[in-house]
């Protein structure tokens, strides 16, 4: 017998409607995937890996007893974006919602960072969902509406180790305002959701070498005092991708636990470097 994820959205919110996530395989983005399918969407994940999707598809339907769709597509390459939302259009007939959930990062010093990484950063959260936001408009929601969800990262006051995110992630939401503009008069909705730091298994992988205790130390100049979870991004996801949401347009909604991001600052110790509270450095090493 299935037990159903639990969901603050009622069951057939999304009957009819088709929604495309990217990097819906793992994480935040399967989190997102999952309420939508719960609410009643035909729910289509993307990724790189086929592996990941697959492994996703079987988790979901034992998990639920609900079917996902898959295609694999770099959202960086134009060829695969063009083939997803042609293939997502051709079978299922329509995108209605859209969640740019795919991006990512490496830590990295900006002294240290090279130009191609500063632009594989830039091509990945910046332009990858500025090209699913066109395509899905053009090809659909231009003349049918719609509503359009961009996952970016609480750090508008900035991060260390993280300038070229940082820059990646407030494009997308200055871009949003821009679409946002440009595309209600044809019924499209354009919002972000900001995380703030939320325990996914594949994304903490990436940040192993930070270590626990700045992790934890993190945890602790956190308002809440604890790190969100994907399911609590993918509420706020959802519900901006919902008729109650009808009036929103343009904004970021953090989903953050109260952290304010002005507080992060960068820790060394001997050959590691990772980031931390602000408050918890010795008051000689704040600026
Ligand atoms: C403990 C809490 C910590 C705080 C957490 C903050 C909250 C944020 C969480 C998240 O965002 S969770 C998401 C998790 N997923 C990821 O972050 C994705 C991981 N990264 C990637 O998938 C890839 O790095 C990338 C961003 C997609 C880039 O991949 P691509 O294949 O395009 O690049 P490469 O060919 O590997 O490299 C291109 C270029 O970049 C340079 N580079 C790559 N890694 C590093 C590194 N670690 N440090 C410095 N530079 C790096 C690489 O050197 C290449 O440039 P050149 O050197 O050849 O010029
Ligand atoms: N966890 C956190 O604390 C926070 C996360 N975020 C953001 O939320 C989003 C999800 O993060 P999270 O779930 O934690 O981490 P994950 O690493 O699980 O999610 C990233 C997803 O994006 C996909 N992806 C990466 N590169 C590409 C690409 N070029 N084309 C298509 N898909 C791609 C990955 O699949 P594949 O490898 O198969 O391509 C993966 O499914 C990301 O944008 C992340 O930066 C923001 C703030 C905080």
């Amino acid at each position: 017998m299935n037990t159903k994820p639990k969901t603050v959205f009622r069951p057939k919110l999304f009957d009819k409607k088709v929604a495309l996530v990217t990097g819906g395989g793992t994480g935040i983005g399967f989190a997102i995937a999952t309420e939508l399918s719960l609410a009643g969407a035909t729910v289509w994940i993307s990724g790189r890996s086929e592996e990941k999707l697959d492994d996703a598809e079987k988790r979901h339907f034992k998990e639920t007893g609900l079917r996902l769709l898959t295609q694999p597509c770099d959202i960086r390459n134009a060829t695969d974006v063009d083939a997803l939302t042609s293939e997502v259009l051709t079978k299922s007939g329509s995108i209605d919602i859209l969640i740019n959930n795919a991006g990512g990062q490496f830590p990295c010093s900006a002294e240290e960072l090279s130009n191609k990484g500063f632009m594989a950063v830039v091509n990945l959260n910046l332009l990858g969902t500025f090209s699913m936001c066109r395509e899905v408009f053009n090809k659909y929601m231009s003349t049918h509406g719609g509503s359009i969800a961009n996952i970016t990262l609480g750090m508008n006051n900035g991060m260390p180790l993280m300038a070229h995110s940082g820059a990646a992630r407030a494009g997308v939401e200055n871009m949003t305002k821009t679409l946002s503009q440009e595309w209600i008069a044809s019924g499209v909705r354009i919002n972000c959701v900001r995380p703030g730091i939320i325990y996914t298994e594949s994304g903490f992988d990436n940040y192993k070498g930070l270590g626990d205790d700045v992790l934890n130390k993190i945890v602790r100049s956190i308002p809440a005092k604890r790190l969100g979870t994907a399911e609590e991004v993918a509420s706020a996801a959802v519900f901006l991708s919902s008729d109650g949401a009808r009036y929103i347009t343009g904004q970021s909604l953090a989903v953050c636990g109260g952290q304010s991001f002005t507080h992060l600052a960068i820790f060394e110790q001997e050959d590691k470097v990772g980031l931390i509270p602000y408050g918890a450095l010795p008051l000689k090493a704040r600026l």
